[in-house]
């Protein structure tokens, strides 16, 4: 079973909700949230959006291609990333954003805060997308102070970290299975995520599935308005295997999907080597040997 955490009762550090949460966060890796600042019509309007820009014709599309800029902002087309070596790359297509800095600040320059690029066909996309950046992040922070409580970390423990985080919400754009699909196709194939902690919506379509521990998926959906969470590899690292990123997928079926992962990750220079163990990791350069070896467009030597 996957826990199912009311927010406001976590903020509230209700010892159920921080029990709930202590058992997502050390034993399954996943769980549902509901009872958050962000309406189920708020998130309708998010994924529609979405939704109406995957729609666009694939030339109109190409405008944003992540592959031309060479940054990972903008479309991501079908076949662009390889999460799992030993299968295809995704058939999903993607659109990827992040944190907006102000022009002149020199973070531009760097990969993970690089411009966002946004479609020009489409009037109200990146205000809406922006917004919305901003609040999920605002969730996700409020996630992190709960899960922290619920493992006896103090409640700040992240606070310093997240201040200009190296987030990256996406759009999932999953079409029906293609017929040519076969035993190593995936929607998105099998991995864990690379970051802290993933805030996901999804249209409420089926198809997520989370790997069991003793083998096996289970299936895993949240209607909008609600999300489903997962921790990542820098979190597993970071409290030295306290808290699971456990490895999903979405095969894909007949059904069109679309989702929405805020993947929120610290700041660049973010030392997530295990608390006290004194090694350094940063959490950027976690993140970009991860891209580098599933971006298409990034990978050494193609
Ligand atoms: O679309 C989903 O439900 C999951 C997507 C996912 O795992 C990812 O984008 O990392
Ligand atoms: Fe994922």
């Amino acid at each position: 079973m996957i826990p199912r955490i009311d927010l406001a009762a976590l903020e509230a550090r209700d010892p159920d909700a921080l029990a709930t949460m202590a058992v997502a966060a050390r034993e399954i890796g996943f769980a549902t949230i509901y009872n958050t600042s962000i309406t189920p019509v708020r998130m309708e309007l998010v994924l529609a959006i979405y939704r109406a820009f995957f729609k666009l014709p694939e030339d109109l599309k190409a405008s944003s291609n992540m592959a031309v800029t060479g940054s990972n902002r903008g479309w991501g087309a079908p076949g662009s990333e390889q999460v799992d070596p030993q299968a295809n790359p995704d058939y999903k297509q993607v659109f990827d954003s992040g944190v907006s800095l102000a022009e002149g600040d020199p973070r531009l320059e760097q990969t993970f805060y690089a411009r966002n690029i946004w479609p020009q066909q489409q009037a109200g996309f990146a205000e809406v997308i922006r917004a919305y950046y901003t609040d999920a992040c605002a969730v996700a922070m409020q996630v992190l102070g709960g899960v922290a409580a619920a493992i006896d970390t103090p409640d700040d423990a992240f606070d310093g970290a997240f201040e200009v985080p190296m987030a990256l919400l996406r759009g999932n754009y999953y079409p029906s299975r293609p017929a040519w699909a076969g035993a190593k196709d995936f929607g998105i194939a099998t991995h864990t995520d690379y970051g802290c902690l993933t805030l996901l919506a999804t249209d409420g379509s089926p198809g997520l599935e989370v790997r069991k521990r003793g083998g096996g998926w289970i299936p895993v959906s949240a209607p909008p308005g609600e999300f489903v969470i997962n921790f990542g590899e820098m979190m597993e690292l970071w409290s030295d295997g306290a808290v699971r990123a456990t490895p999903h997928r979405v095969v894909g079926g007949a059904a069109e999907r679309i989702s929405a992962p805020l993947f929120f990750n610290p700041a660049h220079d973010t030392n997530v080597a295990p608390v006290g163990s004194g090694e350094v990791v940063l959490a950027g350069e976690h993140l970009a040997r991860r891209y580098n070896e599933t971006y298409l467009h990034l990978k050494i030597g193609s």
